[in-house]
């Protein structure tokens, strides 16, 4: 049975990059539950509607052929035969997806495919990470990690990596979004039986080990050839 690792958190927590590095160090798979939105929401701006149009998203599910890799290693993320792996990431995107993520009947959907994509996997356990996995997606996770930071340093990481974008319009689209998520799913507060871990004060490579740690103990073993702490 494949072993699921549950991370939530806000945006700019370091969920994709740590959960991708965690799941290489584990051998792992790597579920972007994010992307899935992000993609609906470029699809749906695509056919030239708005994601305020509740509707209109509903109309775009109806005909979304999304497909996602699962291999920390080479990550795609498709809809149709059109690879939209950075495309979801524009500032656009990120601007409109909340109103794709506020819409039930999608958040129902694909929380279905999210299990079925784990469930069918061979992996040995594949890391799961975005804003309802550890109470909506898979509250019965042996590991369930709420990743947070503050909001000044998610904001600044968030900066760093957007060198074209104007620092202080970052931030504000950064915590708008985290405004808009957190009427629709709470990933600010841990539930029973999540482990916090904060990265405020913690390097990359220090909130890797933190997560790795958690992991063992909650029963994700490492693998043979990543008993060296490569
Ligand atoms: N502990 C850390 N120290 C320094 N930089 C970090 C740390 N964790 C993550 N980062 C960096 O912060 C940036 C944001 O991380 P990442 O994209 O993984 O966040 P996220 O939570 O997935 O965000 P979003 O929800 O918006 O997709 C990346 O450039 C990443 O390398
Ligand atoms: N489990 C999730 C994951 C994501 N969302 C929504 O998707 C947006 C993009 O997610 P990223 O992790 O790529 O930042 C996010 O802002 C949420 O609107 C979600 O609702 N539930």
């Amino acid at each position: 049975m494949t072993l699921t690792i549950a991370i939530d958190g806000p945006a700019g927590s370091g969920k994709s990059s740590v959960s991708k590095e965690a799941a290489r160090r584990l051998s792992y798979g790597y579920l972007d539950t994010g992307a899935a939105y992000r993609a609906l929401a470029w699809h749906t701006l695509a056919r030239g509607a708005d994601t305020a149009d509740e509707a209109a998203v509903i109309d775009a599910a109806s005909d979304f052929p999304y497909a996602i890799s699962l291999d920390a290693d080479d990550y795609w993320v498709r809809v149709g035969d059109t690879d939209v792996t950075s495309a979801i990431r524009e500032l656009r995107v990120s601007a409109a997806v909340s109103g794709v993520a506020r819409v039930a009947a999608v958040r129902e959907r694909v929380n279905d495919l999210f299990r079925t994509l784990v469930a069918a996997s061979a992996l040995p356990g594949v890391i799961v990470e975005g804003r309802d996995i550890t109470t909506v997606v898979a509250p019965d996770a042996p590991v369930r990690i709420l990743l947070t930071a503050a909001p000044e340093v998610r904001a600044a990481r968030r900066s760093a990596e957007l060198t074209d974008e104007d620092a202080a319009a970052v931030a504000t689209a950064l915590h708008r979004r985290d405004a808009a998520d957190s009427q629709v799913v709470d990933f600010l507060t841990a539930a029973d039986g999540v482990s916090v871990i904060d990265s405020t004060d913690l390097d990359f490579a220090q909130t890797v080990e933190a997560v790795l740690r958690v992991a063992a103990a909650g029963g994700a073993a490492p693998t043979q050839e990543n008993h060296d702490g490569r």
